[in-house]
């Protein structure tokens, strides 16, 4: 026995001694291609992530403090504990990679949202994802996108009697509108993905929106815990007990409406019908899972159950959070400057008077000084804050070597502060969007969907669902947002960029004019 065990401990061992050997050859590899590009020093095994062992509320500040010395460089090195990351930080450095159709596979860390996405849109690369992206574009036509403006018109209504509430409760005080925010962009994804709402809005413990936020939570905490990446680790904590059972209530709602529209499919006529002018025609309420059964039957390759899942939960992860911070940081932006907000109000009173009526797509068109405010909003706080990319060949980036296996992240947050394009990037102006002042600027200055061949599906959705409950609580309330002094301590990129202490705002009811 005693052999035995002498035995598996020395075996144990020299594999360990392997793996560590092998490590260090591929980072003297990595450290010398790596080294040369501009970056903060680390610690040998821990980089400079001990540098990023704070609270939540002084991590952007810790990351600032880190990467401005680096400032004027468009690529910069970091290594993250034994594993170096390349930041892209300008419009020239960005582009090489967006504009690529190589080097369009997800990072590493996008593995930890796949025990709910599975391996759909988002996270799939190569065949997979072409034959996917081909098949779900259809779905995203501006005449699907129209039938979609009657929930986020409906949901918009219900969002105005919850804040109407709020503020009457609140007088003279402010209160966080962001859970508020979510709980309506929550309902809006829901029943344009689905076709089936879950009435977060109206019932705050929602079985499924308490799963929603559980998944999230515990995705972001693994996302800081990289001993926590092996699944079968996982699964023995906590969280991993919590993301499980969280995963039966959201995987099992979603096989549930699979399920029923699988069986309203056969039977009905309208969307089974291989004629998409049935569907783009007429004012029914069609779903986004309703466009991947059509689809889906018409192709060659009919999808799974399994296969539509993933999709129909990357939607939900996709159109859920991103929305609800883009909209509450953009009210937050609002509530700062009056004379910004009366002016978007002014151009609302001129398309909508005192009716009460909803929004078209139409009035939309209509609506250009919207248009600056929310490009201004997604600029200063843009709601995916950094994504990255797994280098799967070597890729030179403004005279700098990329080696295959290193981890490349664009960074939004920083390309859209860059001197270059944006004259006191700090200040909120939305009339740098004018086209006479953005002629020259380089269209890779300004990504908040990404660009290039991955770049979000889902971003007419996403301004449309932004015009529609903005102008809606405009319409309603005059807001002023309370100022945060040091607003770096109230921003966290986990996932989204999310205000830490919320997003405060104080509603009075619009007087009419
Ligand atoms: C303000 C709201 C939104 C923002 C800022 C946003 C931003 C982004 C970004 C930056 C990406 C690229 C991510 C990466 O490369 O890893 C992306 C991808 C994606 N987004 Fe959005 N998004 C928003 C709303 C939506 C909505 C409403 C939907 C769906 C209804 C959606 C569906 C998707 C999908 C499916 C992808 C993956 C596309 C692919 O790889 O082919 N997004 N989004």
């Amino acid at each position: 026995m005693a052999v035995i065990s002498d035995f598996v401990f020395w075996c144990v061992c020299i594999i360990l001694l392997s793996i560590v050997w092998k490590y260090f050859q591929r980072r003297r590899r990595w450290a010398a291609i790596i080294d040369k590009i501009p970056g903060p020093k680390g610690i040998p095994i821990f980089g400079v992530t001990w540098k990023m062992l704070t609270s939540r509320e002084n991590i952007a500040k810790a990351s600032r403090a880190l990467l401005e010395p680096y400032g004027k460089y468009p690529v910069v090195r970091l290594w993250a504990g034994p594993f170096p990351v390349i930041l892209l930080t300008k419009a020239e450095s960005a582009k090489v990679l967006l504009s690529s159709n190589k080097h369009s596979d997800k990072a590493i860390f996008y593995r930890y949202l796949m025990n709910w996405i599975g391996d759909g849109l988002l996270t799939s690369t190569g065949h997979k994802w072409q034959q996917r992206r081909k098949l779900i574009t259809p779905s995203f036509h501006f005449q699907i996108l129209e039938n979609f403006l009657l929930v986020m018109n409906e949901q918009s209504k219900i969002l105005v009697q919850v804040l109407e509430k709020q503020s009457q409760q609140n007088v003279n005080s402010d209160f966080d509108i962001y859970p508020l925010i979510s709980r309506c962009t929550l309902d809006i994804i829901c029943e344009t993905a689905m076709g089936q709402g879950v009435h977060a809005q109206l019932n705050a413990d929602s079985e499924y929106l308490n799963a929603v936020n559980d998944l999230t939570r515990v995705i972001k905490m693994r996302m800081n815990r990289p001993w926590l990446s092996p699944n079968w680790i996982f699964r023995l904590t906590n969280a991993g007990k919590i993301e499980k059972e969280a995963l039966k209530i959201v995987h099992g709602f979603t096989n549930k409406i699979i399920k029923m529209k699988r069986e309203n499919f056969k039977t009905d006529d309208d969307l089974s019908q291989d004629n998409e002018e049935e569907i783009l025609g007429k004012k029914r309420r069609v779903a986004l899972l309703d466009m991947l059964l059509k689809e889906s039957s018409s192709g060659n390759q009919p999808l799974t159950d399994e296969d539509i899942r993933e999709e129909v939960d990357t939607f939900m992860f996709e159109g859920h959070d991103t929305t609800a911070v883009g909209i509450s940081w953009a009210l937050y932006c609002i509530g700062q400057l009056p004379a910004i907000q009366q002016k978007m109000y002014d151009e609302l009173y001129n398309i909508f008077g005192d009716s009460d009526r909803d929004a078209t797509t139409e009035d939309f068109h209509h609506m250009k000084y919207m248009d600056l405010v929310l490009k201004e909003s997604l600029r200063c706080f843009p709601p995916v804050p950094t994504y990255g990319r797994a280098i799967k060949e070597k890729l030179e980036i403004c005279g700098y070597e990329i080696p295959p296996g290193v981890t490349v992240i664009i960074t939004p947050f920083l390309v859209h502060r860059d001197l270059a394009n944006y004259i006191k990037p700090d200040e909120f102006n939305p009339d740098r969007f004018l086209a006479e002042n953005s002629q020259n600027r380089d269209p890779y200055a300004f990504l908040p969907f990404s660009a290039g061949l991955r770049n979000c599906i889902g971003q007419k959705f996403a301004v449309m669902e932004e015009k529609a409950v903005i102008s809606r609580i405009l319409r309603s309330f005059v807001v002023t947002s309370v100022e945060e002094k040091d607003i770096l301590s109230n921003l966290v990129g986990e996932l989204v960029l999310r205000p830490i202490r919320g997003i405060k705002v104080k509603l009075q009811p619009r007087p009419k004019i």
